[in-house]
């Protein structure tokens, strides 16, 4: 795994923009943006996750979550409320490739969930998950198997912590959970799909 940060403050408050690259074999792009984007697999590897809401179903694609996340001292709590999106993206470099899919999830807001109301402050995220399926067929025209598959996984954030926390606690945050985060979302992935038929 490759990760990328730019220092960037806003109001003094970091809000580094993150970049992750990650080939992972055994897996394809629809399967790694099928169980981030589904609110039914989220509990399972989103462990600083402490509560989701699906706010609205605006269609099968498209989702508003309201997420609750559990205090990293000495920080406040968080919440953020995010629309989240996943689409399959045509190969505009090899048209007999399989399809790019990618999820985006992008902060919102809700006139019933207002920001900072309660004990946790709203954090404003912008994050975009991009992944490109590779098949290395098997040489002697077998069948394809999980071993001819990989998944390159790019995934790019902007978290605004909303309220005040200080860069060097919050550099050491990022730094602590995004390669834990990515490391575990896609070892869910591979144990969840190794069984099943693969989902191109
Ligand atoms: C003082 C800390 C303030 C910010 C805490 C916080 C809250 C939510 C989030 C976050 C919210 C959503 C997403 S996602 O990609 O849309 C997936 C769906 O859950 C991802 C990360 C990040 C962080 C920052 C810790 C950092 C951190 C990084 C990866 C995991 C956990 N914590």
């Amino acid at each position: 795994m490759r990760m990328y940060r730019r220092e960037e403050e806003v109001d003094g408050m970091a809000v580094d923009p993150l970049k992750a690259v990650h080939t992972v074999p055994g897996i394809t792009g629809h399967e790694v943006c099928h169980y981030f984007f589904g609110p039914q697999y989220r509990y399972d590897w989103e462990t600083t996750l402490e509560q989701m809401t699906v706010l609205e179903t605006v269609s099968d694609d498209t989702l508003v979550f309201l997420q609750t996340h559990k205090r990293i001292w000495p920080a406040s709590q968080r919440d953020v409320l995010f629309w989240s999106h996943m689409r399959k993206l045509p190969n505009e470099n090899d048209r007999d490739g399989p399809d790019l899919w990618t999820v985006v999830n992008n902060s919102t807001t809700h006139l019933d969930y207002p920001p900072n109301v309660g004990k946790c402050v709203r954090i404003y995220l912008k994050v975009c998950l991009l992944c490109q399926t590779r098949v290395d067929p098997p040489k002697d025209g077998a069948p394809l198997t999980r071993d001819n598959i990989s998944c390159k996984i790019t995934y790019c954030s902007v978290v605004n912590p909303g309220g005040w926390a200080p860069a060097s606690v919050l550099r050491a945050v990022y730094k602590r959970e995004y390669p834990k985060f990515l490391k575990r979302f896609t070892a869910y992935v591979v144990n969840q799909t190794k069984n099943k038929p693969i989902m191109f």
